[in-house]
């Protein structure tokens, strides 16, 4: 039995007269690896910045796990459960991996207001905590090694393992991949395909926007299409392979984008 974990109703973005996402209703399944196709300028990332709370919608809802989300800020949604990856990830170049990793939690006590001295104390424990996380959730994602590297003098794929480990210290039940192989070497691809199956096997859901249709067809079920903003196909790898509307139109467009 599958059930939903985000659903979208009639999502509409414009910018000016230009409508980027267009009246949009998708619906993501619990424990699903989904694909997020379209040619450039079809509305993907636009799609997840609305989806994140980074941009709010023109139009339309968004309801995660049955609960109306629409509106609601990027911290709130993390909190909620939601995390995602950008396209060009842009960490705290001078500080080390470790230290990005530790950044990316939330609800710390430091900035609660309680006393001083309880303050102290608790601060020191929490620390303590989000370090020992931040260090299992890099061994995890086999950066361990680099833990005290500047994370700006790491390889782009590492970035992307790196963002990886930083949404995964918040734990959340759904996760949004901006163009996770973009740029990466194949090993590092290779390995952080090898850490979403296993994310995905404990129970993880998955929305990933790749251009690389190999790694869409071999890894992504249910594919979905977006262009000019649309949703233009929903369904298996191997029907989007086989529809030759798509890949005349989309995936030849993207081949040669
Ligand atoms: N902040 C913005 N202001 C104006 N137009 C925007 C803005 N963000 C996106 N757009 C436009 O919306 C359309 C969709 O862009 P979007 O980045 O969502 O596409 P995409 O499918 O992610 O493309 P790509 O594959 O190239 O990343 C594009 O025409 C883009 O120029």
């Amino acid at each position: 039995m599958t059930e939903p974990i985000l659903q979208t109703r009639g999502l509409s973005r414009d910018f000016g007269p230009f409508r980027a996402v267009d009246d949009l209703s998708l619906t993501i399944q619990k424990g699903s690896i989904t694909g997020l196709i379209g040619p450039n300028g079809a509305g993907k990332s636009t799609c997840f910045n609305l989806l994140t709370g980074m941009l709010a919608p023109t139009a339309g809802q968004i309801m995660l796990n049955g609960q109306d989300v629409t509106r609601q800020r990027p911290d709130q949604l993390f909190s909620a459960g939601l995390g995602r990856t950008f396209q060009i990830p842009r960490p705290f170049s001078r500080m080390s991996v470790l230290e990005n990793v530790m950044l990316a939690p939330l609800n710390q006590t430091g900035e609660r207001i309680v006393g001083p001295f309880l303050r102290r104390a608790r601060v020191h424990d929490e620390e303590a905590r989000i370090r020992a996380r931040a260090l299992e959730v890099l061994d995890f994602v086999t950066l361990a090694p680099l833990a005290d590297h500047p994370a700006g003098q790491i390889s782009g794929g590492q970035m992307k393992l790196l963002e990886l480990a930083r949404v995964l210290m918040g734990d959340p039940e759904l996760i949004l991949l901006d163009e996770p192989a973009a740029g990466v070497n194949p090993t590092l691809t290779g390995i952080l395909i090898g850490k979403i199956e296993e994310l995905n096997r404990q129970g993880k859901t998955f929305v990933i926007i790749e251009h690389d249709m190999d790694f869409v067809m071999q890894h992504c079920d249910p594919v979905i299409a977006l262009a000019e903003g649309r949703k233009v196909f929903e369904g298996t790898a191997a029907q989007a392979q086989a529809d030759p509307v798509l890949l005349d139109a989309y995936l030849g467009a993207m081949a040669h984008g």
